[in-house]
């Protein structure tokens, strides 16, 4: 369905802009993707930062209507263009366990990729602390426990939980639409990732060798 509203500012890089594109996707909604460099200092377009006082990634303008946060911007494509309620149910007990991982999301499993990735990304470091590591391995182990007797990570069918967390990623994978949604931005954070370590260990030797 193609809705030419629907304007999605959107990074490759960012994974909560891929989780609403999965859900996008999910949805068979055509948005209009505005692709923001978010590793670049220049990413602060104004276009952005006039809608969006935060200007985080993702953002989505329908119309006059603005909504930021990948958890809100779901549930409101969901509610707004879906053609029934199953990737965010409304019986009151499965939005609530939908919501619970998604907050999980929000409060636990992002900052780790952001504590992670960051000082990587920006700030020439060359390694994850292992406590840091232990931690990751913690969070996992917790949706490991939340995914057990369930075929997905909020009960038996795909919901926004599985598209935002991207944690059940073996069952996301069989998507028709992950490989385009998800797994290229995934795979390009990667190669950035190892660019990075290529750059600050020349930087480094540079340095020792002055
Ligand atoms: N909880 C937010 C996190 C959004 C977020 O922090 N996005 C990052 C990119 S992955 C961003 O916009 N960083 C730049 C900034 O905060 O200005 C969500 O789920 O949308």
């Amino acid at each position: 369905m193609i809705n030419n509203s629907l304007k999605l500012f959107f990074s490759q890089y960012s994974p909560p802009a891929r989780g609403v594109y999965l859900v996008s996707k999910a949805l068979n909604l055509d948005l209009t993707l505005v692709d923001v460099n978010i590793l670049s200092k220049a990413y602060l377009i104004p276009e952005l930062v006039s809608i969006n006082p935060q200007h985080t990634i993702p953002t989505l303008q329908d119309g006059s209507f603005v909504v930021w946060d990948s958890h809100a911007i779901a549930g409101y494509l969901v509610g707004m263009y879906g053609k029934d309620d199953m990737l965010y149910p409304k019986d009151p007990k499965k939005r609530a366990t939908i919501d619970q991982r998604l907050h999980f999301d929000t409060e636990n499993l992002f900052p780790k990729v952001v504590e992670a990735i960051y000082p990587i990304l920006f700030r020439g470091k060359t390694a994850v602390p292992s406590n840091l590591r232990e931690s990751i391995k913690r969070s996992y182990g917790f949706l490991e426990k939340f995914l057990k007797k369930k075929v997905w990570l909020a009960g038996n069918d795909l919901t926004i939980a599985d598209l935002c967390c991207v944690s059940s990623i073996k069952k996301c994978k069989q998507l028709p639409y992950y490989q385009e949604a998800n797994q290229r931005g995934l795979d390009m954070l990667g190669s950035k990732i190892q660019e990075r370590l290529v750059e600050t260990y020349v930087r480094n030797l540079t340095i020792k060798n002055d």
